[in-house]
């Protein structure tokens, strides 16, 4: 994705955003052609990173954003914080470490079925494990109406595990707190801690996004929902099938959209942005979920984690669609470049 489309100004460092992500950012390296990690002979660059993932494509949809994290004193790091800072992100909160590198990742392209893929992380004493009460500037990470999390920050330290506690900590006159479980077993140094973590992480939230297949390794979605008794919001998103939220007594379903799928990384998180997006704006929980699902095709229509978000425009008129008209959508590369909205953009 490059930065293009319409972009708010960055706050200025201080301000209240409407948007606060904290989390690692990486320099991600994408593979030439597909097959195993040990046959891919080069790698594209990119940018990974669930939380700036999020924060990017906000900006780029005009929101004003602030993302906080850690990265190196070297060039990976000035290419992240060059990056995000393009789309539009104010990136004062974030801070250099010269004693620890920035992050690196390495992915394989996965089935397009299944996506089963193959990853390699280089992050084990990077500069964003070193995030801390002490270290990250908690008065601009608080300067938001919603603080983006997710449960990724929890396994990288015990400082950064003391650090979601002490943002998810339920204090009168916070941010919305809004939480992406993102359960990633090969991060965690005991995997069996994972569930009884990320649960109590999510229980300070008041807006929790958790994926159908997280959810059982959390003990089941019913499980996830009785010990949530406070969120706003729990949404429980089922891959290609559809998405639920559960809000007070209600539980709102949305199907999936078809999508012709480039690649599957970064769809959860264009899913919780486009659902913040429609947040941000007072649409009703149907909407929020259309739009989690629309930004996400956007993400599953190129290669890399980051999209363009869809123009709100074209994104309003097709979260308007009645339902069957929704179900007959069918959304390929380019999709969100269509200006006549779905006749650009339905099956024939
Ligand atoms: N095959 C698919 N077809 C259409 N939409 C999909 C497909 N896979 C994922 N999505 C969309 O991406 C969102 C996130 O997908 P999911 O697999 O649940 O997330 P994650 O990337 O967090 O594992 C879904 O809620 C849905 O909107
Ligand atoms: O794994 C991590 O630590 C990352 O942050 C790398 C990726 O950028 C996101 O994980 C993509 O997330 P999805 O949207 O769920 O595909």
């Amino acid at each position: 994705m490059t930065p293009d489309g319409p972009r708010s100004a960055a706050p200025a460092p201080g301000d209240l955003a409407d948007v606060v992500a904290l989390g690692e950012s990486m320099v991600t390296f994408l593979p030439s052609r597909p097959g195993r990690l040990a046959d891919v002979p080069s790698f594209d660059r990119a940018i990974g990173g669930a939380e700036s993932n999020v924060a990017c494509m906000l900006a780029a949809a005009g929101h004003r954003v602030r993302w906080a994290g850690r990265v190196g004193a070297d060039g990976f790091g000035d290419h992240l914080v060059e990056t995000i800072g393009g789309y539009g992100v104010d990136v004062s909160a974030v801070r250099r470490d010269p004693a620890r590198p920035t992050g690196v990742y390495f992915r394989t392209a996965g089935d397009r079925a299944t996506d089963a893929h193959e990853v390699a992380y280089y992050r084990a004493g990077s500069a964003a494990s070193a995030m801390s009460t002490a270290t990250m500037d908690l008065a601009a990470v608080r300067a938001g109406r919603v603080l983006h999390l997710s449960g990724i920050t929890a396994a990288l330290s015990a400082d950064c595990l003391e650090l979601m506690r002490e943002l998810t900590a339920r204090r009168p006159g916070r941010p919305l707190v809004s939480f992406d479980v993102n359960h990633r077993p090969g991060l965690w140094r005991d995997p069996a801690d994972a569930p009884r973590v990320l649960l109590g992480l999510a229980r300070g939230a008041d807006l929790v996004f958790v994926g159908e297949d997280e959810a059982w390794d959390l003990g089941g979605p019913e499980a996830v929902r009785a010990a949530l008794p406070e969120p706003e919001v729990l949404v429980v998103k089922q891959g290609g099938t559809g998405a639920v939220a559960f809000h007070g007594r209600h539980a709102t379903s949305v199907p999936a959209l078809r999508v012709d799928v480039t690649a599957a990384v970064g769809a959860g998180d264009a899913f919780a942005a486009g659902f913040l997006s429609a947040t941000l704006r007072g649409l009703p929980v149907r909407d929020r979920l259309r739009h989690g699902h629309l930004w996400a095709a956007a993400a599953l229509t190129v290669p890399g984690d980051l999209a363009p978000p869809p123009a709100r425009d074209l994104a309003d008129r097709l979260a308007a669609l009645d339902e069957e008209a929704w179900g007959r959508l069918r959304l390929g590369p380019g999709w969100t470049r269509a200006e006549k909205a779905d006749e650009e953009v339905r099956t024939p």
